[in-house]
């Protein structure tokens, strides 16, 4: 086999990530992007990995299921969406196919573990905010696979609002980005300048439902740590006793602090050297920790100190699967996965948010 050959292959599935995987004659595994389930393709040989094969699509023998023409002109171009030559409907078991084969082996206890994903009510248009690059001038996305900049005029993922301002910074201001590499968001007025900020405006009110439901209403007690600009402590505050709230962004906190939450004392900090403080303070362990860390995960320290410290439930909100599935791997020693919840927070795109349920052992 060489790059350059070109092949034929049916696609199997779509992995996590957003790439086809099909197998060759010699039962080789080969990574197609920009395939549907069921997709009889000519390929060709991009990269020879050990153990599989990357190649490029070259030509639709026939087309599998929910195939559509791609709407955006960037679509294959831009490094952001992988989903939109599929319809939602197909995306949508796709991304939970992708989950329920990542925690394939808890699924033999608890068959009904991912429960249905909540779809986005609208594919597009649903962004509140976009990060940008800049590279002498030309403003844009970074491309498929590298840090280039491809000059955008409009996102189709993007709410009206930011494309219109995203219209204006990146061509009417093109000075201003002159000379080494910058990155800039573009947010709209409602949400707050700087730091993190849940990014499907149709699903802010669903994800805090979602999340409140699963911490539920016998808990008084909640240690929420990553608790940002209070997306979440605003709507727990309104059934628990008590909250502590623990962030490292003090323009977050800032923000944060603005809800007046007379039940939340915001704390700001690492969560690994403030929650035995807090744990002290609640002195309960009628209590529930809350956790949305970015995606990396949480450290190695703070498993251990929850393996240790118990409470009565364990949600954690997460926007990477497979570092959501090796940290719960870990917390298994004290605690049992109860629940995941799929929530798609960024259609067209692989991402994949869920919520996990833990209870202790
Ligand atoms: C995925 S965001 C979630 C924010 C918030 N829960 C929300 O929904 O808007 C993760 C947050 O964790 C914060 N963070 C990162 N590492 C942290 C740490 N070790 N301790 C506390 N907060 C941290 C980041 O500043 C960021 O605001």
């Amino acid at each position: 086999m060489k790059v350059g050959e070109q092949r034929v292959v049916t696609i199997e599935k779509i992995v996590y990530g957003g790439e086809g995987l099909g197998k060759l004659e010699e039962n080789m595994v080969v990574f197609v992007p920009f395939s549907a389930p069921g997709d009889k393709l000519r390929i060709v040989i991009q990269e020879i990995k050990k153990g599989y094969l990357r190649a490029t699509l070259k030509e639709i023998l026939e087309a599998g299921k929910g195939r559509i023409t791609p709407p955006c002109p960037y679509y294959g171009l831009c490094g952001g969406c992988s989903y939109q030559h599929l319809d939602y409907e197909t995306e949508l078991s796709i991304k939970e196919d992708q989950l329920k084969e990542i925690f394939f082996g808890f699924l033999k206890e608890y068959p009904s573990l991912v429960e249905k994903i909540i779809p986005s009510p609208f594919p597009y248009g649903y962004r509140n905010r976009v990060s940008l690059h800049n590279r002498n001038g030309r403003v844009g996305f970074y491309a498929r696979g590298s840090s280039r900049v491809i000059p955008i005029k409009s996102c189709l993922i993007a709410s009206e609002q930011v494309n219109k301002l995203l219209a204006k910074k990146s061509y009417g201001s093109k000075n201003r980005f002159s000379g080494g590499i910058k990155h800039f968001s573009i947010r709209e007025p409602s949400i707050p300048s700087t730091g993190f900020y849940q990014v499907n405006r149709f699903l802010l009110g669903k994800l805090k439902e979602v999340v409140s439901t699963l911490i539920g209403t016998d808990v008084p007690f909640i240690i929420e740590g990553y608790c940002g600009a209070g997306f979440f402590t605003e709507q727990l505050s309104k059934n628990a006793q008590l909250i502590y709230a623990i962030e490292t962004n003090p323009k977050s906190l800032e923000e944060a602090k603005k809800l007046g939450l007379k039940n939340v004392f915001f704390i700001e900090g690492k969560i690994e050297d403030k929650i035995a403080d807090c744990l002290l303070r609640l002195g309960s362990s009628k209590a529930a920790y809350l956790f949305d860390p970015p995606k990396e995960g949480l450290s190695k320290a703070l498993i251990l100190w929850l393996i240790d410290h118990p409470l009565s439930k364990l949600v954690y909100v997460s926007c990477n699967p497979l570092t959501l599935k090796r940290d719960i791997l870990k917390l298994e020693k004290s605690y049992v996965l109860k629940k995941i919840v799929p929530v798609d927070l960024f259609p067209r795109t692989p991402e994949i948010e869920s919520a996990a349920v833990l209870v202790p052992r």
